[in-house]
C-alpha cells in the first residue's frame, strides 16, 4: 500500500470528486461512518468528545459523531470555529436534532469522557498551529485519554509526523482512503483504513488492499514502531 504525501493525497480527492462524480457530501458521510465503526470495533460504549476543526477532517468529525449516537456511545462535540458553509452548519444541525451538546470548556469535558476523537485537522494541515488551536492541540497533549485521530494525528506534517513537538499521541489512527506518509511514524495501537469509497482502477493504483466483509473499515497490520523503525 501507498503512503501518500499531502500533494498525492489532495489529487486522489480532487479526482474522486471530478472524474468518479461525488460530491463531498457522500464521500464524508462514508469517511466519518468508517471512523465510528473503527471506534465500535476497539472500544466500549462510553462519553466521546470529538473535537473538531475547521475543514473537512472536521466534518468527518460531525458525522461520526452522530453515527457514534446510533451506535449507543454518548457524543459531545468541541467546535472551537464554526465556518459558515452549509455543509458544515448542515452536519452541525444534523448533530443538534440527535441532542448532541456543544461544549465551551475543553478541559472540563477531557476530565469527563472515556475517549477523545481528534477531528482537527487533516491532510491540508501545514505550518504552525495557529489559535485557537494551539492550546487545543496543548490539552489534547497532555490528557492520557485515549484518543483517536482521523486520518492525520492533528499538529502532525502531514509527511514528516510530529516534528513540531504538539505532543499529540493518539491510541487509534483511521486513514481514510490510504495512509498518508506520517503514518508510518504512528506508534499507537490501532491502525485503521476507512473512506470505502475508490473505484477498483483508483484502488489498485493505490495498492489499496481488498476489504474482505461488508464492512466500512479494516484493521491494517500495524507492528509496534520499534520493529519498523
Ligand atoms: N478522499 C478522502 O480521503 C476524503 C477525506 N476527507 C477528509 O478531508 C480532510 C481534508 O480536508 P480539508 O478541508 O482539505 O482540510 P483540513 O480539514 O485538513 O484542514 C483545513 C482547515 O484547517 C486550517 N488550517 C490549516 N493549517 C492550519 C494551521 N497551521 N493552523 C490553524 N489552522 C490551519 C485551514 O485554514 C482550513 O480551515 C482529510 O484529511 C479527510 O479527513 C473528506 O471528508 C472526504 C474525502
Ligand atoms: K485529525
Amino acid at each position: 500500500m501507498k503512503f501518500l504525501g499531502q500533494k498525492a493525497a489532495q489529487a486522489v480527492d480532487v479526482e474522486l470528486m471530478g472524474k468518479h462524480g461525488y460530491a463531498i457530501e457522500q464521500l464524508m458521510e462514508l469517511a466519518g461512518l468508517s471512523v465510528a465503526e473503527s471506534i465500535a470495533r476497539e472500544y466500549p460504549k462510553g462519553r466521546v468528545l470529538l473535537c473538531i476543526g475547521p475543514g473537512n477532517n472536521g466534518g468527518d468529525g460531525l458525522v461520526a459523531a452522530r453515527h457514534l449516537h446510533h451506535f449507543g456511545y454518548i457524543p459531545t462535540l468541541f467546535y472551537p470555529k464554526q465556518p459558515s458553509k452549509d455543509l458544515y452548519k448542515n452536519l452541525l444541525h444534523q448533530c443538534a436534532s440527535h441532542q448532541i451538546p456543544v461544549a465551551s470548556d475543553l478541559e472540563a469535558e477531557v476530565s469527563k469522557c472515556d475517549l477523545i476523537v481528534d477531528a482537527l485537522f487533516g491532510f491540508s494541515f501545514s505550518g504552525a498551529v495557529r489559535p485557537p488551536f494551539d492550546s487545543v492541540l496543548r490539552t489534547l497533549g497532555q490528557t492520557a485519554k485515549p484518543i483517536v485521530s482521523v486520518d492525520i494525528p492533528s499538529g502532525w506534517d502531514v509527511e514528516q509526523g510530529d516534528v513540531s513537538g504538539s505532543g499529540l499521541k493518539p491510541d487509534m489512527l483511521v486513514s481514510l482512503t490510504a495512509p498518508k506518509k506520517c503514518a508510518e511514524k504512528f506508534g499507537g495501537r490501532f491502525h485503521y483504513l476507512g473512506g470505502r469509497f475508490v473505484p477498483p482502477k483508483m484502488a489498485k493504483e493505490l495498492g489499496i488492499p481488498e476489504y474482505t466483509d461488508a464492512s466500512q473499515c479494516m484493521k491494517l497490520e500495524h507492528p509496534p514502531i520499534q520493529q519498523r523503525l
